[in-house]
């Protein structure tokens, strides 16, 4: 791998941008696949309000789509939503080259299998965000607070092209945690997200004080984080017993907070319901596990989709 790698970014919305920032700022070559914003970020590159300071970047290749593909990156970014239309294998497939190490900055669980069969010799490195960022405008993104990425080889275990791009991300000022165990972590992260994102969208869009302090809120909260545990349990990822006390007090301690779904349900975007909460569910129906308050979250938000997602 040359010095400085050449990274590809597909999906460059708020969490690819950002974390293209960042490696621009490692000193690698950025390149970035954009759909909808393509005219805004050809002017004016990625404008960024951030605490981190001007962190405003323009990629050193900017495409439409795969059709374009004129490179074999070293790291290919898949940042776009995990939604059931989207063709993830499709968008990645122009730009791999044999040794091309796909990075998956998604929520979700279960995400990566798909990929893993599609591209067996490729690694994947899949990557929790621990963010808050949005997209204000076209080309405009507002970073609010944190940045730091949980980051494994899928299925698990720690590769040269994992300590390679920790090393990148560290370089451009980001704080890394790598993992064996990356779909341990994904369960932990689910712990938050599973209940959190699709409860915040039956809210109408509700911000994390809403959610906590609406009488009964809380309790909700707790009981489908222990269903979401008895499900990691279950799939062979047992999580410590004092998650959801610290999850909550971690989560009183933030200003109030709407997370990424609850922003796309308010800006009438497609919801990441599979990824974050069908997984969950289809994953405790094979493991026979009972989880009668996230089927209900489920099966609602999908009946609210018009049977969509169903
Ligand atoms: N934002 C946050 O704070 C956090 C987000 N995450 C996760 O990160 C992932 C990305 O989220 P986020 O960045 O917020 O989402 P955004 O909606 O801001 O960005 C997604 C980007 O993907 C693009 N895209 C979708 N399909 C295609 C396609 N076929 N070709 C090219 N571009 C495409 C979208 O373009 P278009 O505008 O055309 O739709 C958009 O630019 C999600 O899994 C989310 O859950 C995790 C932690 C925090
Ligand atoms: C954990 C959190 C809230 C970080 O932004 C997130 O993953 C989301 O917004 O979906």
């Amino acid at each position: 791998m040359s010095q400085q790698p050449h990274v590809l970014i597909i999906g460059a919305g708020a969490i690819g941008s950002f974390y293209g920032a960042i490696l621009k700022r490692a000193g690698c070559t950025v390149s970035a696949v954009v759909r909808s914003e393509y005219d805004a970020i050809r002017d004016g590159g990625f404008q960024f309000e951030s605490p981190l300071g001007d962190i405003s970047w323009r990629p050193d290749h900017l495409y439409r789509d795969g059709d374009q593909a004129d490179s074999k990156p070293d790291y290919v970014i898949l940042a776009t939503k995990v939604l059931p239309n989207s063709d993830r294998a499709a968008l990645i497939r122009p730009w791999l080259g044999e040794n091309t190490g796909i990075v998956l900055i998604q929520n979700g669980l279960d995400i990566e299998r798909e990929l893993a069969d599609a591209f067996p010799d490729n690694p994947i490195i899949s990557c929790l965000a621990f963010i808050a960022v949005s997209r204000v405008a076209p080309g405009q993104i507002k970073h609010n607070a944190y940045g730091r990425l949980v980051m494994g080889r899928f299925p698990e275990g720690i590769d040269e092209h994992c300590s390679r791009l920790r090393d990148l991300f560290v370089e451009g000022g980001i704080d890394i945690k790598l993992t064996e165990q990356v779909v341990g972590e994904r369960w932990l992260k689910c712990v938050w997200n599973t209940p959190f994102n699709p409860l915040s969208v039956l809210a109408n869009g509700a911000d994390t004080y809403t959610i906590l302090d609406t009488p009964g809120g809380e309790q909700l909260i707790r009981d489908l984080m222990a269903e979401v545990m008895a499900v990691a349990e279950a799939d062979g990822h047992p999580l410590p017993a004092h998650l959801p006390d610290s999850n909550i007090a971690g989560t009183r301690k933030m200003p109030a907070y709407k997370n990424s779904m609850a922003l796309d349900y308010l800006n009438d975007r497609p919801i990441e319901l599979d990824a974050i909460l069908g997984n969950v569910v289809a994953i405790a129906h094979r493991l026979n596990v009972p989880v009668p308050r996230l089927e209900t979250v489920l099966v609602t938000l999908r009946m609210r989709q018009g049977g969509a997602a169903g």
